[in-house]
């Protein structure tokens, strides 16, 4: 058991940090070393399983992280972007390997990590399953073999709390079709439409996000011309398909060099 890679977990309250904790403590090839939350959390100092509602797992929520990266091999970072940059240069000074499943990072916030790749292995990707992963690959052939004739949209639905739009597997499946195209997805995208927009602009990929209830994370690709249309559609009804993917991935950056990596590089897709 003290063999097995340790993991630490970020933003250890939250819906996905919580799915992590127990993804990590049911699964035979890693335990659990580390239970972080923000300072003035009132689950510091608990036990994370009795936080959680269950029997103790004896790792104590700490607000102290480099004290928790450092007992740990990796780090499964699941919060908000401006604490994911912080956690990046935590990671990067223990050498964990620092899985990222956190969305909404701007491009700014996104080069910041680039100085803690030197030092450590970060995994970041939108989003963790495999079956999104396998669709990006989908969504850019199919882009490479249509025309501007075929109009892209993509289409996400989630739950009421989510804090960003487009979901960050939206930007990735819409990177997708741009490379697909030989675009930049910065050229072409169309993110917000209201009022008198004028007409589709020829090549654009249009982005609509819904919010509501509990949907755990729903992503079509349209593709449509005049008398037919093609969608590439994934549909997520658990959480558990994340928590999983960011363990493989945790466990994959253990023997890989200090970089960036994503999930196509772990899933070898
Ligand atoms: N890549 C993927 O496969 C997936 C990515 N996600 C992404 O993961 C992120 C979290 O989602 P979800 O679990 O639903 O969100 P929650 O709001 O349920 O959880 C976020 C957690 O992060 C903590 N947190 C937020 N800001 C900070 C901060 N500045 N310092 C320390 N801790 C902080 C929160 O603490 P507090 O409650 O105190 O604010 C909370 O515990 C989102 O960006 C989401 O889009 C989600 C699912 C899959
Ligand atoms: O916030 C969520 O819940 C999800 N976020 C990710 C995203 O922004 O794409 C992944 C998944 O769709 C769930």
């Amino acid at each position: 058991m003290e063999d097995l890679p340790g993991i630490a977990i970020t933003g250890a309250s939250g819906r996905m940090g919580q799915m992590l904790i127990k993804t990590v403590v049911e699964s035979k090839k890693a335990r659990l070393v580390g239970a972080i939350e923000r300072k003035g959390h009132d689950w510091v100092g608990r036990d994370i399983g009795e936080a959680m509602g269950g029997s103790a797992l004896g790792v104590t929520v700490t607000d102290e992280p480099l004290e928790a990266f450092a007992k740990a091999q990796a780090v499964i970072d699941f919060t908000a972007p401006a604490a994911t940059i912080e956690f990046a240069k935590l990671a990067a000074q223990a050498r964990a390997v620092h899985v990222i499943g956190t969305t909404g990072m701007t491009v700014e916030d996104i080069a910041q990590l680039a100085p803690c790749a030197r030092h450590a292995v970060i995994v970041r990707a939108g989003n963790m399953s495999l079956g999104v992963n396998l669709l990006t690959q989908l969504t850019r052939k199919v882009a490479e073999a249509l025309d501007e004739d075929f109009d892209i949209e993509v289409i996400e639905a989630h739950h009421h709390h989510k804090v960003d739009a487009p979901s960050g597997t939206a930007l990735m499946l819409g990177e997708a079709a741009a490379e697909g195209r030989g675009v930049e997805l910065n050229d072409v995208a169309d993110r917000g439409r209201d009022g008198i927009t004028g007409a589709r602009k020829r090549g654009d990929i249009g982005f609509t996000a819904i919010r509501g209830g509990d949907i755990v994370g729903e992503h079509d690709i349209l593709f449509a011309a005049a008398g037919e249309r093609i969608v590439l559609r994934h549909m997520a009804t658990d959480r558990t398909i994340f928590a999983r993917g960011a363990l493989k991935a945790a466990l994959w950056g253990q023997t890989q060099k200090p970089g960036e990596y994503d999930m196509v590089d772990v899933l070898g897709l």
